[in-house]
């Protein structure tokens, strides 16, 4: 092991993982917990458990915080302050802040002597054009902080990190949540969810895009903004039109043994993320690679062959068996097509590192010293 420790935790609206690596990017543990049975609270509590029996020590925790609002841009040490800023912005994506600042509360109390950094998912969107980011309604509206922000950040800038001449690229990141983004010199360009995780594309349990007027009708019907928030991000997608399946490897097999429901909502569902990959090439004009990420994304060979039939016409040529992760394109395919787990944590990590130098890069406190003497605001603590 080289170099201090640092824990990261990436609470997804399906799971929550962790890793730790050590300052060589060596990854030395990672866990999965998954969701929702486990509370974050109590999933930190697991990580504190699984990570004292591995007998390691937590110099520094990094947190993926989907949302920054239009302020938080980039990585951030976490304080009190920070925090109450965190918890004005829940409106903005009421389905997991909640959840991650009681990650990030739970890991605080846990290790109240190592600096906590936030990791924005919104953070790699900071670059989109006013073009991109701008929704069609009045300045007044604007001023409240409505706009495009895009998620799966951390997630697209993994594979802007690890896959060499990516070029005009989509990366499809279909997981708990699902969005597409187009990349262009390492940047993004334009992605499909919008203000909150709930836009853009229909997700596992959330409705994606509405027409506006879908949610005014049921609220003139009696439905409470409660409901309807229940609505779009719990009991929609594709559970929502296959009777309640979030299990995609259960929904895939449905579909395959005929049933007209999980077809149907296969079909939705693909044609939406095709449609998306479709129109980004005429953002970046054209396609050099074509990238699925997520639990998704990585494990529905059925989801990536019904994304990719629609695209065969751009040139997306796979190979069905090909091994996963990897590339799955046939040979001599116009446009690469690659399969990539999705790896959050190490970007994290990256980014806590890069923040705190150089204090990450002096010993961490072996055992029993919380407050004792070590650099400055980084005091390592037994974990446990
Ligand atoms: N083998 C598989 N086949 C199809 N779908 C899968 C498979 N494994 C996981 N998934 C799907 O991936 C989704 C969760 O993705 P993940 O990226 O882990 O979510 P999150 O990070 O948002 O919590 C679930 O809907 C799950 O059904
Ligand atoms: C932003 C988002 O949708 O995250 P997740 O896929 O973890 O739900
Ligand atoms: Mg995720």
């Amino acid at each position: 092991m080289r170099g201090a420790v640092v824990l990261s935790v990436n609470p997804g609206s399906r799971s929550l993982k962790a890793a730790a690596h050590d300052g060589s990017g060596a990854r030395l543990w990672a866990h999965r917990v998954p969701r929702p049975t486990a509370d974050p609270g109590s999933a930190v509590a697991e990580i504190v458990r699984r990570l004292a029996s591995a007998g390691l020590t937590v110099s520094a925790v990094a947190h993926r915080v989907v949302h920054g609002g239009p302020v938080h841009v980039a990585p951030e040490r976490i304080d009190d302050e920070l925090v109450a800023d965190l918890r004005r912005l829940v409106d903005f994506a009421p389905l997991h802040l909640p959840g991650d600042l009681d990650s990030i509360e739970a890991a605080r109390a846990r290790w109240p002597d190592v600096p906590h950094v936030a990791c924005f998912d919104t953070a790699f969107h900071a670059t989109l054009a006013p073009a991109a980011h701008r929704l069609p309604v009045p300045d007044g509206v604007t001023a409240l902080g409505v706009r495009r922000y895009g998620f799966h950040g951390l997630s697209v800038q993994h594979v802007v990190d690890t896959v060499p001449g990516l070029g005009r690229a989509v990366v499809a990141h279909l997981g708990g949540g699902c969005s597409v983004t187009a990349v262009s010199g390492g940047r993004s360009v334009q992605t499909s969810m919008s203000f909150s995780p709930t836009g853009g594309l229909p997700s596992v349990s959330r409705s994606g895009d509405l027409d506006p007027e879908v949610l005014l009708f049921l609220l003139d019907r009696g439905w409470t903004a409660a409901d309807l928030r229940g609505l779009v991000d719990r009991s929609s997608g594709l559970a929502g039109m296959s009777g309640g399946v979030t299990d995609v490897a259960e929904l895939t097999a449905r579909a395959a043994a005929g049933d007209p429901d999980c077809r149907l909502a296969l079909e939705v569902f693909t044609t939406a993320v095709a449609t998306t990959v479709a129109g980004y090439t005429a953002v970046l004009g054209g396609l050099d690679t074509l990238v699925f990420s997520g639990g998704i994304g990585e494990h529905s060979a059925p989801v990536r062959a019904a994304v990719t039939d629609r695209l065969r016409h751009l040139g997306v040529l796979v190979h069905p068996t090909a091994p996963v992760p990897g590339d799955v394109s046939r040979h001599g395919a116009p446009v690469r097509t690659l399969v990539v787990t999705a790896d959050e944590e190490r970007v994290m990590d990256r980014a806590a590192r890069e923040l705190l130098a150089p204090a990450l890069r002096a010993p961490a406190l072996s055992a029993a010293a919380p407050g004792g003497a070590g650099a400055p605001g980084v005091r390592g603590r037994p974990v446990g």
